[in-house]
């Protein structure tokens, strides 16, 4: 056994370290295109582990055919099992996470379902508990995993734009999956300039620069009103059928007790599944603005922060400890940071807004194709139902539209009235 709590639902913990100020985060920022990183986007620079790691990498690639011919079990059986102990740097463990969550998504999607048991093969389970340990993210595939490392430039050289970017893995549903991913990833790129601005609102508070405070905001309201536009109309539309797998063993039904990891625990392990809540913008967002979601909200979402890489999550808690931006606008009397904050606010709710009207339309498609019980090729066997995801529950157990909607309400809240 590796040490796991028996039975527990706990997210490794992050790794022991000091507390990062944020300068420092700020260099070791993931987010895709962010200038302040050196190097850039380190999440997924690499697109292939060393060569030891073959056979996972070819499993990986073959994902989508294994999977729709049924052949995936016999070849995740016969893959050797290998350490984790050669992957250097968190680039290697990065990717070499995103591979395995892949692999054991596709492995669930039609073992666990036809078999009703919760059992992750030890060559898989062991590996992947040791690279999430090293990256301190639960051994899941996550939003980290999903978007923040599954892509690559086509051209190194062009720019971060959808015509010349991929995904590195898929699962069956290739191309729909695909724009799914790169279309959060841009919406995460638009946010990019607002995690700046955040640094630079911060640090304008400390030295009592107005001047500068009021930019910060505005850069702040401008990249959360790209980010709305950066989810484009169709998106709902031409989504994937995200149940070719269970993407949660917690709180789901079909896996009450949850994931026994073979080698690591005989106690099966609960994670929740990868959702956009886990990514680091919004939660950043509301830190500095301020934000208070409702007790139920709120619980969710800080769980949520517990899937995000470490540093991500250091991050969010360093904004939460900084000076009150809301406290300091109020105080200081001025109407143009007053409204520039408003500003702030109110583009935070409209994209909260935007996004409940693309998860509507998400639902009403998948419930007509559910009705006509169309199922796709590749569809997995939980085709012609609707996504896991989208049934009356979240994947974190919240009940999709009163926890949207609930979380754009109190947004506005944060509005200072005059
Ligand atoms: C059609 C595409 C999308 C669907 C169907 C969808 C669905 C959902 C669902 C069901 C939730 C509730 C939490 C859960 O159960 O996981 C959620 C939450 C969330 N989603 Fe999406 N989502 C989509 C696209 C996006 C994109 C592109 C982003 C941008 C990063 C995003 C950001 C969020 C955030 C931040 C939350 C947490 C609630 C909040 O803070 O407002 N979603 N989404």
């Amino acid at each position: 056994m590796l040490g796991a709590r028996a039975g527990g639902v706990h997210p490794p913990p992050i790794p022991a370290g000091r507390s990062l100020a944020l300068p420092e985060l700020l260099r070791s920022c993931v987010l895709p295109g962010c200038a302040l990183t050196a190097p850039p986007s380190p999440l997924s620079t690499k697109t292939e582990l060393p060569a030891p790691y073959g056979p996972w990498m070819e499993i990986a690639h073959d994902l989508p055919r294994l999977i729709t011919s049924h052949r995936l079990r016999s070849h995740v059986h016969q893959m050797p099992q290998l350490s984790a102990r050669h992957l250097r740097g968190r680039e290697e463990l990065h990717l070499a996470h995103l591979v395995l969550s892949f692999i054991t998504m596709g492995y669930l999607c039609h073992f666990t379902w036809a078999l009703g048991a919760g059992v992750l093969p030890q060559n898989l389970a062991v590996p992947f508990w040791e690279v999430s340990q090293a990256l301190g993210l639960p051994p899941i595939l996550s939003h980290a995993d999903f978007v923040l490392a599954n892509w690559r430039r086509k051209n190194p050289n062009g720019p971060l734009e959808i015509e010349n970017l991929d995904t590195i893995i898929s699962l069956p549903g290739a191309e729909s999956l695909r724009g799914f991913i790169l279309v959060t990833l841009l919406v995460e790129k638009a946010a990019v300039p607002g995690i700046k601005a955040i640094v630079q609102a911060i640090r304008a508070i400390l030295q009592l620069d107005h001047e500068t405070l009021h930019e910060a905001l505005q850069e702040l309201a401008e990249a959360i009103g790209d980010m709305t536009k950066a989810l484009p109309p169709g998106t709902g539309r031409s989504l994937p059928d995200l149940s070719v797998s269970p993407r949660s063993w917690k709180d789901n039904p079909a896996m009450p007790g949850g994931l026994v990891y073979e080698g690591v625990s005989d106690e099966p392990l609960a994670y929740s599944g990868g959702s956009a809540a886990q990514s680091t913008v919004l939660h950043a967002f509301d830190e500095l603005l301020g934000i208070r979601h409702s007790e139920e909200s709120t619980a969710f979402l800080h769980r949520m922060r517990h899937y995000m890489p470490p540093p991500h999550r250091a991050f969010v808690e360093e904004i939460h400890r900084a000076p009150s931006l809301r406290q300091h606008v109020l105080s200081s009397g001025d109407a143009r940071l007053c409204a520039a904050f408003n500003r702030c606010v109110s583009a935070l709710a409209d994209f909260r807004s935007y996004h409940i009207t693309i998860v509507t339309k998400y639902i009403a498609v998948a419930a007509a194709k559910a009705k006509a019980g169309r199922a796709e090729p590749g569809d997995g066997p939980a085709a012609g139902k609707p996504p896991s995801a989208l049934e009356a529950k979240g994947t974190g157990g919240s009940h999709i539209f009163s926890f949207l909607k609930s979380v754009r309400d109190t947004t506005r809240e944060g509005l200072i009235r005059a």
